[in-house]
């Protein structure tokens, strides 16, 4: 039966505390097959940030972007696209068409039609099963699930809050190009935004990041061609530097999207000054563990079940284990199995890599990072592998002699690294670099999801010449290293 909006009542099975991709997956996965009832408690667009704000509206903003660079690469079309640029106004309306002009009917739609309900309003847990949502108290049979997401982080720099500077919606959902930009951080959202501002117009663009290189948590080769690629573009990147002081003296009321006022000042701890239209921080993301009351944390177990409130549930960007959609969605599948089985008195699977486990605690994360380079990363970097103690073996290759790449473009940059564990063979990580890259990173995430050793990998032929068919390079290099490793020395 269709769910209903706003529905009067006040009791369910299961509330759940925010309608973005953890949260509705967590609802649908909970009352599936179960008998419960759900109700969804979301105070802005059920969808959340990703279809409306995040990666829908980023990924539409690049799109024309990577296209024109691949075409400007290409003997034969080169020639057609040298002087031309992008359609501004083309690439801002078709991103508004792909986010739906900001209405939420297909989601709520989706989410009725799963037989949820939905309510409106701010939620927030104010005891055991109850959530009070605009002064109206719900309650809960069986379990609460907070997938509240998270919000950007603004560091303490004098004058910068009051600067009403932008973040990554307003990048997202931008109206207006600024023609000189600063840019706080060099992390996923700092190198993708930096990528379409230039294509789309912006002039100056300055890049500062605190660190020694950009996108930190990657293999630094990845950050380093990324670096590369936004220096050629005519992006300025500081490393090693942060803002001291920012100064805007109009401020002026216009909305997400739009330029938030007069020229800005910023001073940098080296004490260069620079003179911008907007500043944009992108320097990460926090919890939204506020619907739990002030300084509460989510500390979870495998079972995304909050320790020592086995009632309490928490996925998605609140659970702070990854910002990333596919993973709160994941997580939302693993609470809503689990609350479904415990309502119904089955025991929970507890072998490893049963449905109730997640491997997310195990590094076993995808992403890609929409750059000019893409980057397609799985699992372990070789840094974080030694952290965690692995015996590691890696094999790296550079892929512009790949045949495959040779014919997407003229001068394809790109580059791949396996990372393995010695003692029992099988793959902990993966990074590729390069063009159309990114289709190939699930071939790693299901061969370090399934424990896959390296000697069965070897019977899988990827088709040539596609990219897939650096898989046989890479690992007829590891055979190669095995062998001169294991021949006794001169
Ligand atoms: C610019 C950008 C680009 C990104 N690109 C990608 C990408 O390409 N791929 C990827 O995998 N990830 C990407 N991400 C990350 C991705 O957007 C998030 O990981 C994802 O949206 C998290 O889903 P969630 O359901 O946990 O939280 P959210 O999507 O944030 O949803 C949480 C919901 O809870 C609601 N809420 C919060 N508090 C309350 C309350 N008290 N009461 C009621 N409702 C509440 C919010 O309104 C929101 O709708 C990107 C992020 C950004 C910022
Ligand atoms: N394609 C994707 O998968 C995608 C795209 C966008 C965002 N996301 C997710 O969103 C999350 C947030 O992205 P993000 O880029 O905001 O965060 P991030 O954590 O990736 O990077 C933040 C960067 O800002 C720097 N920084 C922080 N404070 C600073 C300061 N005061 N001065 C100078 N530098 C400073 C940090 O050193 C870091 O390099 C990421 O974890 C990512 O997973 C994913």
């Amino acid at each position: 039966m269709a769910g209903s909006l706003n529905p009067d009542r006040s009791e369910w099975d299961v509330i759940v505390i925010g309608g973005g991709p953890a949260g509705e997956t967590a609802a649908q996965y909970a009352t599936r097959f179960s008998g419960l009832d759900a109700v969804i408690v979301e105070r802005e667009l059920v969808g959340g940030e990703c279809p409306f704000w995040a990666c829908v509206p980023s990924k539409a903003l690049l799109a024309p972007v990577h296209l024109l660079a691949t075409g400007r690469d290409l003997g034969g079309i080169r020639p057609l696209l040298a002087d031309r640029h992008l359609d501004v106004d083309g690439v801002l309306n078709r991103r508004d068409a792909i986010v739906d002009h900001f209405d939420d009917g297909r989601q709520v739609e989706r989410a009725l039609g799963w037989g949820l309900d939905v309510v409106r309003g701010r939620g927030r847990v104010t005891g055991e099963k109850a959530v009070t949502v605009d002064g109206r108290t719900l309650r809960a049979r069986q379990a609460v699930v907070v997938a509240a997401g998270s919000r950007p982080h603004t560091p303490e720099v004098p004058g910068l809050r009051e600067a009403r500077p932008w973040y990554s919606r307003d990048v997202t959902a931008m109206h207006e190009v600024p023609r000189r930009l600063l840019v706080l951080g060099g992390g996923v959202v700092a190198c993708e935004a930096a990528t379409w501002l230039r294509a789309l117009g912006a002039v100056q663009i300055t890049l500062v990041e605190r660190s020694t290189r950009l996108l930190t948590d990657q293999e630094p080769f990845a950050g380093a061609a990324v670096g590369d690629s936004l220096r050629a573009s005519g992006v300025e990147v500081r490393f090693g530097q942060t803002l001291t002081r920012i100064e805007r003296p109009t401020i002026n009321d216009t909305g997400v999207g739009r330029i938030h006022g007069g020229p800005v000042t910023v001073t940098l701890d080296s004490g260069a000054t620079l003179r911008v239209d907007e500043v944009l921080v992108a320097a990460g993301r926090r919890p939204n563990t506020e619907v739990l009351g002030p300084g509460e944390g989510l500390p979870v177990d495998e079972h995304m079940t909050v320790e020592g409130m086995p009632w309490l549930y928490a996925v998605g960007d609140v659970s702070g284990a990854s910002y990333l959609t596919h993973i709160g969605k994941y997580q939302g599948r693993i609470a809503g199995e689990v609350i479904a089985a415990r309502a119904a008195g089955r025991p929970l699977d507890e072998a490893p890599f049963n449905r109730h486990t997640d491997l997310v605690r195990r590094g076993a994360v995808a992403q890609v990072i929409f750059t000019d380079p893409v980057i397609a990363t799985s699992g372990l970097t070789e840094a974080a592998a030694r952290r965690r103690g692995y015996d590691v073996e890696t094999v790296e290759m550079d892929l512009s002699q790949l045949d495959a790449g040779r014919v997407l473009r003229d001068h394809y940059r790109g580059r791949t690294k396996l990372v393995i564990d010695r003692r029992t063979d099988v793959l902990l990580g993966a990074t590729f670099l390069g063009t159309e890259i990114a289709e190939l990173i699930h071939a790693a995430t299901v061969a370090i999801c399934a424990a896959t050793p390296i000697s069965a990998m070897w019977h899988a032929i990827g088709s040539f010449p596609t990219l897939s068919d650096v898989w046989s390079h890479l690992l007829e290099s590891v055979d190669t290293q095995r062998m001169a490793a294991s021949r006794p020395g001169p």
